[in-house]
């Protein structure tokens, strides 16, 4: 799977502090203007082939918590949108708040949403392994999908039940056999494009983002289980909750973001 251990270990709390990047051009996340972004009529239709058969587990990393899948075979793939290559789902994760004001990381026209859904890929056309995508431009491939509270979601809710496993940082569970396309909306086709980093540490400038126009709606109280989430150990005293892991937004230095719709 494709967050190594190692590297997140390392990281540092981001959210105690905004990580101003050196020299960075292309930073994420970022307000969507909709009336700056430039419709591309030769944006292709996104294309998503995921098989439920290689998700493997989730895993509470102390900033969110990860839905990791078996990232070995060209089994679960991204491709078209605004790319050139073929790219594997490697985890999906979220952001959210402490409430239902604010949480996500992008917004549409300064528009907040109580969280947001983050579908990683990295480019298997180019690059053998995620460790050495992860740090070129053209690496990683990013959905984003934001979410509003409403009616229950249906598939979001077996993902919901297994959370208290992974209640700590650092505590992992099993979970096979979920897709990841029912967190999609039902148009993948009108979405957002440009190019940013990611939004934690080591926040390299090595993804391409989809934002999704249409948002996915999951209840409050599908949302209040993130919450119960903790961003601390089963060791450590103060036990600190996970809530409002997003980072703060960044300028867009000039980029142009691209719609697939007008
Ligand atoms: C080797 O260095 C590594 C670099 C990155 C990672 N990851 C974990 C990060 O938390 C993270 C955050 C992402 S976001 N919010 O979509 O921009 S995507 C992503 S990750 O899965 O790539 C692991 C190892
Ligand atoms: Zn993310």
């Amino acid at each position: 799977a494709c967050s190594s251990r190692v590297v997140l270990s390392q990281m540092h709390p981001m959210w105690q502090e905004p990580l101003e990047v050196p020299g960075g051009e292309r930073q994420s996340p970022i307000d969507i203007s909709m009336r700056k972004s430039i419709f591309d009529p030769n944006l292709k239709p996104l294309v998503t082939q995921y098989d439920p058969r290689t998700c493997q587990q989730i895993w509470n990393n102390g900033y969110s918590f990860l839905v990791e899948y078996d990232d070995t075979t060209d089994k679960s793939t991204l491709r078209g949108g605004p790319l050139e290559d073929q790219f594997r789902l490697c985890q999906f994760h979220f952001h959210w708040g402490e409430n239902n004001s604010w949480g996500s990381e992008h917004t549409v026209d300064r528009q907040l949403y109580p969280a947001e859904l983050h579908l990683v890929h990295w480019n298997a056309d180019k690059y053998a392994l995620f460790e050495e995508a992860v740090v070129e431009e053209n690496g990683l491939a990013v959905i984003g999908v934001f979410l509003k509270v409403g009616k229950t979601h249906e598939g979001l809710q077996k993902l919901v039940d297994a959370l208290p496993a992974v209640r700590h940082k650092d505590s992992v569970v099993e979970f096979t056999k979920f897709d990841p396309s029912c967190l999609l909306p039902e148009s993948i086709n009108e979405y957002w494009t440009y190019a940013g980093s990611l939004t934690t540490p080591p926040l390299t400038e090595a993804v391409t983002w989809i934002i999704m126009k249409q948002p996915i709606e999951v209840s409050h109280d599908q949302l209040a289980v993130f919450r119960s989430l903790l961003f601390t150990s089963a060791e450590e005293e103060a036990q600190k909750s996970m809530v409002n892991n997003f980072r703060v937004q960044q300028p867009l230095k000039g980029r142009t973001v691209r719609s697939s719709f007008t």
